[in-house]
């Protein structure tokens, strides 16, 4: 059992209410045009301090959701107050609050780590050697070590270049973290490795966290609360062992077939 140091609060860092996303799709070339909705109207909360994972099979709709928070996708319905701040009113302000990390990172990929993270402390107005000092320190809290910092992002592994994305996610000291998937794809140390210093980062600094994930004992591991995504509707939340006795299981996994009616161990074996 992790001891938490840092209290959750009982300020609301996140609101989502009734959230709504429509893709409208051409069935062939002149096909009729089909509706997918992603998100069929989502309401949680997150406090200030609280790690929060929404668990959810491929296509539930979670980077739909991580998307829209992040400001890169406007939603077609609901309510969004994040820090206090209004999507889309707020847009501009919420974005130098806001730390995102996904898989699609957009990196210079023939530039070295540094280069990347010096280039987004610029566009941040950060000074470069307070940078450099805290990106070093991030980097080696994260397991990787400062002799590769000079390294092209393109002859890093995954795991790494992973761990530089959440390094420049955490440049600017977010009060609030959007992580799609932190931990799909990587080796076990850096799975560990990330996994650990989410815990040591919420413990120390108290910051928000909201993450999605596939894995069961990560969701069980990092976060206070649990959302069971699926189908574009949050099915289920509570802390794990509320959802496992809601469900009348043993484990997460049995929860979350459950009370989705889905499986995602299938998911869990294409995406690791
Ligand atoms: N840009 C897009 N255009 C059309 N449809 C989309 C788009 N993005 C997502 N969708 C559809 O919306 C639904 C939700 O997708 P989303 O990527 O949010 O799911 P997910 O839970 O993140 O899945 P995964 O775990 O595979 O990343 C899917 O049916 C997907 O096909």
């Amino acid at each position: 059992m992790r001891t938490i140091e840092q209290p959750v609060g009982t300020h609301l860092a996140m609101e989502v209410h009734d959230l709504r996303k429509v893709f409208r799709k051409r069935e062939g070339l002149r096909g009729k045009i089909r509706e997918e909705w992603a998100l069929k109207g989502v309401s949680f909360d997150v406090r200030e301090g609280e790690t929060y994972a929404l668990l959810g099979p491929n296509g539930s709709g979670k980077s739909t959701l991580i998307r829209i928070l992040s400001t890169l996708l406007l939603p077609d319905g609901g309510e969004v107050r994040m820090l206090g701040l209004r999507l889309p009113q707020d847009e501009t302000k919420l974005r130098r609050l806001l730390g995102r990390v996904s898989v699609d990172a957009a990196f210079y990929k023939k530039l070295s780590a540094r280069e990347n993270l010096l280039y987004a402390a610029q566009l941040y107005g950060l000074e470069p050697r307070a940078t450099e000092t805290k990106a070093m320190e991030i980097l080696e809290r994260l397991g990787i070590e400062s002799r590769r910092f000079g390294d092209p992002l393109e002859e890093m592994s995954r795991g790494m270049q992973q761990k530089i994305a959440i390094t420049r996610a955490l440049l600017i000291n977010p009060p609030l973290l959007l992580l799609d998937e932190p931990t799909t794809g990587l080796d076990p140390k850096s799975r560990r490795d990330v996994q650990g210093f989410l815990e040591d980062l919420r413990a120390r600094e108290g910051t928000t966290i909201l993450l999605t994930t596939h894995d069961m004992a990560e969701a069980e591991r990092l976060s206070d609360r649990i959302g069971f995504l699926a189908g574009g509707l949050l099915v289920a939340e509570g802390t794990a062992e509320a959802l496992k006795a809601q469900a009348g299981t043993e484990d997460l996994e049995g929860a979350f077939i459950a009370l989705t009616g889905e499986d995602m161990a299938k998911d869990e074996e294409e995406t690791v």
